[in-house]
Formats: C-alpha cells, sequence, structure tokens
C-alpha cells in the first residue's frame, strides 16, 4: 500500500475502477460514489488529492468543493475536478472555488497519470515543509509556533464542547549554572532529552508540549481540569528527575529539575488566552520562588 492517498469521487462506479487501475502503482486510490460520502472521506482520511467529477446526483461537485474548503480541516487538500462539461463557465467556477485544475473528459489516461503524479510530488514537499515549519529544530517536538496556532484551536474547540482547557508552563531549574557547569553542548543534549521525556509522558493524543523558547516548555492539556493538570505536571516533575541527568551546580537536586506553573479554565466569553497563559506563568514564577522542582497550581 502506498502512503499517498487520492479520493476519487464519481457516481460512476466504472470510472473508479478505471482511474484506480492508472495511478495504483504509485498511489492509493480511494473511492466515494457521493459528494456526501466524499466529505466525510476528506475529513476522516486526509487525502493528499481529490479527483473529483462535477455532475452527481445530490451534492454536485462545484458544491462539495466549496464545502471542502470552508472547513479549515480539508481546506488545504488540493482538488482536480475531472468533467464531461467541457464549457469555459464551468471550467472558470471551478478554478474560481479553489481547484486547483480542471480536467475536460475525455482525457488521455497517459497525461491524467502524469499530472496526478506531479501533484502528489508537489503536495509531499508542501507536507515537509509544514512538518518542518511546526517543529523546534533542537529539541524535535513542536515549535512556539505551532504552540501558538494550537492553543488558539484547543481554546475554541473547548468553547464549544464546554470543557476545560488545561496549561503548564514548564522551566529547567538552575539552567545557567547547567550550562557554566558542564558547556553549552551538554546543556544543549541535556533540552534535548527533558523535551523528548515530556513528550513521551504525555499520554493522550491531544495533549501537546512545545518549546515556548529557551529552556522553557508549554504543555497543552484538553479536556483537563484544574486536578488532573496538576497530576500531570507532577508526574512530569517525576518523569525529568527519574532522567537522572547529573547536575552539580544546583541547589535543588543532584539531578536536572523542571518547576512547572500549572492552570486550567472554561474557555468562555470571559477570560482570554493571554489570562491563562499569564495564570501559569505566574504560578511558574511562584514554583521558582519557593523552592524550585514543583508544581504550583490554584
Ligand atoms: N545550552 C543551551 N542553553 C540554553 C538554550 N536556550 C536557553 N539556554 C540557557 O538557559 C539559561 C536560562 O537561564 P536563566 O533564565 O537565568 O534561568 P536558570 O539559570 O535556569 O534559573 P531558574 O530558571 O531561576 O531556575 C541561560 O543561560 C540560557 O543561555 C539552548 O538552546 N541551549
Amino acid at each position: 500500500m502506498h502512503q499517498q492517498k487520492v479520493l476519487i469521487v464519481d457516481d460512476q462506479v466504472l470510472n473508479h475502477a478505471f482511474i484506480a487501475s492508472e495511478i495504483e502503482d504509485f498511489c492509493t486510490p480511494i473511492s466515494a460514489d457521493s459528494g456526501a460520502k466524499a466529505l466525510k472521506l476528506a475529513s476522516r482520511l486526509k487525502p493528499d488529492l481529490i479527483l473529483m467529477d462535477i455532475n452527481m446526483p445530490g451534492l454536485d461537485g462545484f458544491e462539495v468543493c466549496q464545502q471542502l474548503k470552508s472547513n479549515p480541516q480539508t481546506e488545504d487538500i488540493p482538488v482536480i475536478f475531472l468533467s464531461g462539461m467541457t464549457d469555459i463557465a464551468s471550467e472558470k467556477t471551478g478554478l474560481e472555488l479553489g481547484a486547483l485544475d480542471y480536467i475536460r473528459r475525455p482525457f488521455n489516461p497517459e497525461i491524467l497519470k502524469a499530472r496526478i503524479w506531479n501533484q502528489l510530488q508537489l503536495q509531499r514537499k508542501r507536507r515537509t515543509l509544514e512538518k518542518m515549519s511546526n517543529r523546534d529544530s533542537l529539541t524535535n517536538i513542536a515549535n512556539r509556533r505551532y504552540f501558538d496556532q494550537s492553543l488558539g484551536h484547543e481554546w475554541e474547540r473547548m468553547r464549544e464542547l464546554k470543557h476545560p482547557l488545561g496549561l503548564l508552563m514548564i522551566d529547567i531549574d538552575a539552567f545557567k549554572p547547567f550550562n557554566d557547569e558542564y558547556g553549552h553542548v551538554t546543556g544543549d543534549k541535556a533540552l534535548k532529552r527533558v523535551a523528548q521525556c515530556l513528550n513521551q509522558s504525555l499520554k493522550r493524543s491531544g495533549d501537546l508540549v512545545a518549546r515556548y523558547g529557551g529552556e522553557e516548555f508549554a504543555c497543552i492539556l484538553p479536556h483537563t481540569d484544574k486536578d488532573s493538570a496538576r497530576l500531570i505536571g507532577n508526574q512530569l516533575c517525576a518523569a525529568v528527575l527519574d532522567l537522572m541527568i547529573p547536575h552539580g551546580a544546583s541547589t535543588v537536586s543532584a539531578y536536572v529539575t523542571i518547576s512547572i506553573g500549572s492552570a486550567s479554565v472554561y474557555p468562555g466569553e470571559t477570560g482570554s488566552i493571554k489570562r491563562l497563559i499569564a495564570l501559569a506563568d505566574q504560578r511558574l514564577y511562584t514554583a521558582k520562588n519557593t523552592g524550585r522542582n514543583r508544581v504550583v497550581h490554584e
């Protein structure tokens, strides 16, 4: 099975089979015989490309394209129309709706194949760049940019669900003395190990840990009330201590430790993302001033 998926949307089963047989040696074709099924499959499977007929019973290809482009989860999936409607007005409508290309039927199978191949190569590069732009290059966990984006997204999601959103602000203790004692190369290695440890300690798929800046990390915990956030914070403190990274210049412990400020709110009309960050930040400050290697919470 190939990694890249192409969703073929057409009410004519014979068309599916023909296109699938042309492209299956370099991608995995998936079939949808209606616009409604296409919308469901697109948001569930996130295909790399959608090849779509226009004339279909129920939702037509134009309507499906419009819905795909207005949903943040599917707006970036490239769409190519494959249609027997050869008039300029239809082609213009398709392109104006955000389709990447419009191929008229009858098409030459070799040309269709070449176009799909080219689009999949571009999509592969696009996805690699997207991944790189969201990662911190030293620690290989999410970066600040991705954190800001995710926090905004989770704030909205939890507001709609009326669920609590937890946030941990995390800072490595006495890291300046660590660098002074062992040098920056060892400092970088310790940062990487702590980052990986935090990342691996989070068990739920919706949780996210990011490098917030320097030796500071931040952890987004959807569906998490203040007690659960504190509990997760304590687990993270214990996990980092368990790494047993020697720290001869620390006044807190013989090993590298972290301090955490924990907060959880129900996103609503009052309150804001800024306020949530400020709360967790203030508590991190308190954790630093009351001994370090601890979680301070409400
Ligand atoms: N090796 C390395 N050090 C970094 C990196 N980013 C930030 N730092 C260092 O982290 C240290 C942070 O020092 P401070 O903000 O004074 O805090 P601290 O010494 O950890 O003290 P507390 O936070 O109060 O426990 C600075 O010396 C930075 O140079 C990095 O990418 N690599």
